[in-house]
């Protein structure tokens, strides 16, 4: 099976148009090594950050009674565990705002994927009400409010794909190919903190550059550990290299992709995915499409 999901759709493209959705794009980790674990049991990695142009979408309608209000359900989360309404209340406090808002998200991302949908849902809630609440925060203000809902959400508050160390937080911006890739979503949720906690999972990268990214010595060292205990994950990394493509996983997973040569291709490798798996074509982006909707109010 595979989902329509692209910004560039007609009907995402008219509702972020109409100025009013705010996108929320996926992320990709083009390898993911890591190189030690701090006190506190977080772990220290090194990564590429780069967006996709798939991702979630946000309406934000703002009042004047202080109330944060979701107005979509999450299966499985109360809604004080939503991102978006943690993260809403979060900028809300530490600036003292008195307004409030009604949030809408239309979820598309699969929550557990590896793709950073929760983070980046985060991350459109602040820099969104930051802009409309005029709460006048900086985007390195934002980053760090971000950082206590998740690693992952300073590098969708920067909006710009990053080479990024420390638990994800100390951010490099990076310029790597944007090109068509083929990401599967195997049909199974892997709980970061489920692979973060084994004893299995290696620890010990040595720290790379760039250049050792750029030759091809990098990739997810959490690979081996989630195909252990995923096998679906395994099964389509295997599947992907079986039609001739680089195959790698992104974060902790689930999720897998490849870079393909072109549209047509990505398109016709999605054609012949099994069944079971849901797969989507995007293009890589080093600008989120966050950036882009965030110039579009400002001007
Ligand atoms: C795997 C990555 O997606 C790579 O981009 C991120 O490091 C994960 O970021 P995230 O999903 O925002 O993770 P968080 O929600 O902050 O953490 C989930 C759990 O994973 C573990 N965790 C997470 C990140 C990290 N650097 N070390 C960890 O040990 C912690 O046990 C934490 O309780
Ligand atoms: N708005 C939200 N969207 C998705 N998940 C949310 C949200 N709010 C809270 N969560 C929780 O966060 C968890 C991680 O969701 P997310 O979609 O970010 O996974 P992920 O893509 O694997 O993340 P990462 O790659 O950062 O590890 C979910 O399983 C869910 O319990």
């Amino acid at each position: 099976m595979n989902t329509q999901l692209n910004f560039a759709d007609q009907q995402w493209a008219a509702s972020l148009e109409s100025g009013k959705a705010w996108p929320a794009p996926a992320k990709l980790n083009l390898f993911l090594h890591i190189t030690g674990r701090r006190a506190d049991g977080y772990h220290e990695l090194q990564t590429l950050f780069q967006f996709l142009d798939i991702g979630d979408l946000l309406d934000f309608a703002i009042t004047d009674d202080g109330q944060i209000t979701c107005l979509h359900h999450l299966q499985g989360l109360n809604p004080e565990q939503d991102l978006c309404w943690r993260a809403a209340r979060l900028l809300q406090k530490s600036t003292g705002c008195s307004a409030g808002a009604q949030i809408h998200l239309y979820k598309q991302l699969p929550m557990g994927g590896g793709l950073g949908g929760g983070s980046s849902d985060a991350a459109t809630v602040l820099v969104a009400l930051n802009a409309l609440w005029n709460t006048q925060l900086s985007s390195e203000e934002l980053a760090a409010l971000g950082l206590s809902l998740g690693a992952d959400v300073p590098i969708f508050v920067h909006a710009q794909a990053a080479w990024a160390e420390g638990v994800g937080e100390y951010l490099q911006a990076a310029d790597p190919p944007e090109p068509i890739y083929l990401v599967i979503h195997p049909g199974v949720h892997v709980a970061t903190g489920r692979v973060f906690s084994d004893p299995g999972l290696t620890r010990t990268c040595p720290p790379i550059t760039m250049s050792d990214f750029i030759l091809g010595r990098a990739g997810n060292v959490c690979e081996p550990l989630v195909r252990r205990l995923y096998p679906e994950v395994g099964e389509a990394l295997d599947w992907l290299s079986n039609a001739g493509c680089e195959a790698r996983m992104t974060g902790t997973g689930s999720c897998v992709f490849a870079a393909l040569g072109d549209q047509a291709a990505a398109q016709n490798l999605l054609g012949s995915l099994p069944s079971r798996w849901t797969g989507w074509v995007a293009r890589g982006r080093n600008q989120s499409p966050l950036m882009d909707r965030l110039q579009l109010f400002e001007n």
